[in-house]
């Protein structure tokens, strides 16, 4: 997987535009979310588990949000001969590009269809797990439930749903200790002041961090009754939501 190393924001700018996922992050968003995100190859590793224990035999496979194709291609290793389909969604085409690229770089039996779309716009059938990989934030905080009631509409009996999210702390002191220990793994993975406080402001507008409590209260509302945070490591965390 491409591993350029992310500069992005290592030069002042005067004035800090949305973050998007344009050609130049997708360009090196390996390095980017390995360096900014603790825990992130931990869950990429153990989602394949998840595939392996989860999915069903001639069901549909959902990586919403799939950027490069981590997911993909954990969950992939271990579903060889299941006869199941892949669906791999992502909105930005420059990722949807790289994502082919390091998809063809491994052979496999198992279909992967690309898809590059919006995940608002994708049917979900036949589906024994769903994966939103650190997607859901990105989504208007509005549109949030709408989007876990389809998935679980689409689920078959005992499919499940891995939610990756950042997390924001109604608890001011709890969000703060979280977040210091959050800047400080970026420090130690390399990145300046300068940098942190240019990425921060760009994710200002397009990243809307939920509390777990919202979390737990939109899979119940979305029909889940088992649901579980997994991992957290700081203000990151995994969930597993079990249909
Ligand atoms: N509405 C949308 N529709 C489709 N794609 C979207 C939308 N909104 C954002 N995206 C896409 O969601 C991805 C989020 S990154 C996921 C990492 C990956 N899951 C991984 O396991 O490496 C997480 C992060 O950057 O923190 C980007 O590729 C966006 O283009
Ligand atoms: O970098 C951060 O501070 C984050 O919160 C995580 C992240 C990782 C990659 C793209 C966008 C956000």
């Amino acid at each position: 997987m491409n591993s350029s190393q992310d500069t992005i924001y290592a030069t002042a700018h005067t004035q800090v535009a949305d973050f998007a996922f344009d050609d130049r992050v997708a360009g090196v968003f390996s390095d980017m979310i390995k360096r900014s995100v603790p825990g992130y190859g931990q869950i990429v590793a153990t989602i394949g588990d998840y595939a392996k224990r989860l999915v069903q035999p001639n069901s549909n496979i959902y990586d919403l949000g799939c950027s490069l194709g981590a997911a993909t291609l954990s969950i992939r290793r271990h579903i060889e001969g299941r006869h199941c389909r892949i669906i791999a969604v992502d909105s930005s085409e420059a990722m949807i590009d790289r994502c082919r690229e390091n998809l063809a770089a491994y052979v496999s039996h198992t279909d992967v269809e690309l898809k590059c779309a919006d995940i608002r716009d994708i049917q979900i059938e036949n589906a024994s797990l769903v994966v939103l990989n650190f997607t859901l934030q990105f989504l208007p905080p509005e549109e949030r439930d709408a989007l876990l009631s389809h998935i679980y509409q689409g689920l078959l009996p005992g499919g499940a749903l891995i939610l990756s999210e950042k997390l924001r702390f109604s608890d001011d002191t709890i969000q703060q200790l979280l977040d210091a220990q959050h800047l400080d793994f970026k420090r130690a993975n390399g990145y300046s002041e300068l940098e942190i406080s240019q990425k921060r402001s760009a994710l200002e507008n397009v990243m809307k961090t939920d509390t777990l409590e919202q979390h737990y209260a939109r899979f119940t509302n979305a029909g889940f009754t088992h649901a579980n945070v997994w991992f957290q490591c700081f203000n990151f965390a995994s969930m597993v939501a079990v249909k």
